[in-house]
């Protein structure tokens, strides 16, 4: 066995809770998205597990986030290290759109095909499967070295980047991630083996 890799989708933001397609867009926390992420701070911490090194993306709702968590564990000051390819989803020419107008204008089954697919682009934006393309090398390359220490990390960032990070650790199909969701300020933890395979993934829920 070997380190701890712990990933948190921020908590709502002020778009969420305005139905807004959001991507690379930069608003804040709600309310309760800033009280989602000090739980998941509480809840990282009632499974006793201390960060030893975090990660999050250049958007300030994943870094708030990351802030809240790292107050509630007493572990201000930790070393964060923000990276633009743990951003969101680019949702281009949507960012900014309510997502009921957009279904009412291109129909519901095509926006979901834009949220949720694997390989289809919404207008002038990535698919999942682009962001997957930024955010596994970077797991890779700058992430799972630390694991493999057996250091335990905190990843605070997206329900996209994320999802495209959990398809690859799950080794999910295409088909298969349409259905995933990753809900904001639920903590989820895998356990890595010394040869990066999973060993075990526990979702941190009430
Ligand atoms: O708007 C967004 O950037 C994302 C995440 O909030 O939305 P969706 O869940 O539709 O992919």
């Amino acid at each position: 066995m070997s380190g701890i890799l712990v990933l948190v989708r921020h908590g709502q933001s002020e778009w969420n809770l305005k139905n807004l397609f959001t991507g690379w867009r930069d608003p804040g926390l709600s309310e309760k998205g800033h009280e989602e992420a000090k739980d998941a701070g509480r809840r990282i911490k009632a499974h006793g597990l201390k960060p030893d090194i975090a990660f999050t993306s250049v958007l300030s709702r994943a870094q708030v986030t990351n802030d809240h968590i790292l107050a509630e564990l007493g572990q201000e000051g930790l070393e964060t290290i923000c990276d633009q390819a743990l951003n969101e989803r680019d949702y281009g020419d949507l960012s900014g759109l309510n997502k009921d107008d957009a279904r009412n204008r291109w129909g519901e089954e095509q926006v979901h095909i834009w949220r949720r697919s694997y390989d289809v682009q919404p207008p002038g934006g990535e698919s999942l499967r682009d962001t997957g393309a930024r955010v596994w090398p970077y797991y890779l390359h700058d992430i799972q070295p630390h694991v493999l220490r057996g250091e335990t990390v905190l990843v605070s960032a997206h329900g996209n980047s994320l999802r495209a990070l959990v398809m690859a650790l799950d080794g999910l199909t295409g088909e298969e991630v349409v259905k995933m969701e990753i809900a904001t300020g639920v903590p989820i933890v895998y356990r890595l083996n010394a040869d990066s395979t999973v060993a075990s993934k526990e979702i941190l829920e009430d």
